[in-house]
């Protein structure tokens, strides 16, 4: 019986959106840059990496000509053909470049609203909002109030923080409201308290995530965020392909932020973990357990969260190629009739301007030992790829895309 896995590489573009003028994006590719960059000698760290990126197994699986595909272009050291698996490009038609909308569409349901957004004006949130944010979480008044990269705001405001007991709030170009504060001082069940009241203030402007921020150490050299990171989502609009496979009776895991994506609907294990190792384990841990025709989710962030946001092209460099060596363990891992789908929400072109995402079509990469070789084209939503799957475990279509299998 059929199981899918798949796999988000959290922001891991592939440049080539046509709509990407709309955002100031037209011209960014994540992967493509960061294989330019690592080509020219560009992405080398001491201690950390250093040459030509090194990605065998997703390049035989595709991306390579997936890249090519999006943009015309193959990036140095790449290749134009696949060795297995079907390879193809996922358009976006949600407006929303974000976490979120990625996400939906990819299950099956694209975002048919706009989401809230605060302007990029000091101060950013409408003061009634903060008033009765204060008012009710009873705090003592809150810092930062503006847009900011949150490693940054931490560093500059965390001191100031802890000595008043004042939350850092802050936003970026996403839908949210984010909330830093001490683990210790300020207190991690205190912090989701306060969210918990921000979401509910926040949800009726169409804010998509309140996300709390905790961090720790003892000064802005040390201070550093944990995994104790947790979003409250607005729930999608629709059933999307998780809720359908759990209303046919079987098993979803959501592995990483997966479960806070969806506000926790259609997720039968939910299972957290912290950085690229931790997730990979318990991804192929998943696959150990799951009973036939299960879905398991996985969320890989760090990408996004610590090299794309950061502008880290080393390190993001270092992220894909870690992720690559581990591929192998997962395909080896896989029953004859299991699916194996790699794809990303976005992308966050870590060569780009700012510290925000970028509008790219993504990669979708798609193996099984029991699917032959092959292209699958541009798909026009990313909805295909949920699409996709709930073909594989044999679940009725749904409402938006096309299965592409
Ligand atoms: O700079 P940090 O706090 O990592 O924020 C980033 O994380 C948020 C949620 O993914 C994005 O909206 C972006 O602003
Ligand atoms: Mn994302
Ligand atoms: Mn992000």
């Amino acid at each position: 019986m059929p199981r899918a896995i798949l796999c988000i590489l959290d922001s891991v573009g592939i440049g080539g959106a046509p709509d990407a003028d709309k955002y100031g994006d037209t011209g960014s590719n994540t992967f493509g840059h960061i294989a330019e960059w690592a080509a020219a000698g560009r992405a080398d760290r001491d201690g950390l990496r250093s040459g030509p990126l090194n990605v065998p197994n997703m390049d035989a699986l595709g991306i390579g000509a997936a890249i090519k595909l999006s943009t015309g272009t193959l990036p140095p050291g790449l290749s134009a053909t696949a060795k297995g698996g079907r390879f193809g490009v996922g358009r976006e038609v949600s407006r929303g470049k974000d976490t979120p909308s990625g996400h939906w569409e990819i299950a099956g349901v694209p975002v048919p609203f706009d989401w809230g957004y605060f302007p990029q004006s000091e101060p950013t949130f409408p003061p009634d909002l903060i008033a009765e944010f204060v008012s009710r979480a009873k705090l003592p008044g809150i810092l930062g109030d503006k847009h900011a990269s949150g490693t940054d705001i931490i560093a500059a405001l965390g001191e100031e923080s802890i000595r008043t007991g004042k939350p850092i709030c802050y936003t970026s170009i996403d839908s949210v409201f984010q909330i830093a504060a001490h683990e210790g001082a300020f207190g991690l069940e205190r912090l989701y308290e306060i969210c918990q009241i921000a979401f509910e203030l926040t949800a009726p402007l169409m804010i998509g995530r309140v996300i709390a921020r905790p961090f720790v150490g003892d000064d802005a050299t040390s201070f550093k965020r944990t995994g104790n990171r947790r979003d409250f989502a607005i729930a999608p609009p629709e059933p999307t392909l998780l809720d359908r496979n759990q209303a046919a009776g079987n098993q979803v895991y959501a592995i990483g932020k997966i479960s806070d994506i969806y506000a926790g609907h259609g997720v039968t294990h939910k299972i957290k973990g912290t950085g690229l190792p931790q997730l990979f384990d318990k991804t192929l841990d998943a696959m150990e357990m799951a009973a036939d025709n299960a879905f398991i989710m996985t969320n890989f962030v760090d990408f996004d969260s610590e090299y794309g946001h950061r502008r880290d092209v080393p390190g993001y460099a270092a992220a894909l190629e870690y992720f690559d060596t581990r591929l192998p363990e997962a395909i080896a891992k896989m029953r004859h009739d299991d699916l194996l789908v790699l794809t990303a929400d976005h992308g966050n072109d870590p060569t780009w301007p700012g510290t925000d995402h970028t509008r790219e079509q993504v990669p979708i990469l798609v193996f099984s030992p029991s699917l032959s070789q092959g292209e699958i084209g541009i798909r026009t939503t990313f909805a295909d790829i949920g699409e996709s799957i709930a073909h594989w475990l044999g679940l009725a279509p749904g409402r938006h895309g096309k299965s592409f299998l």
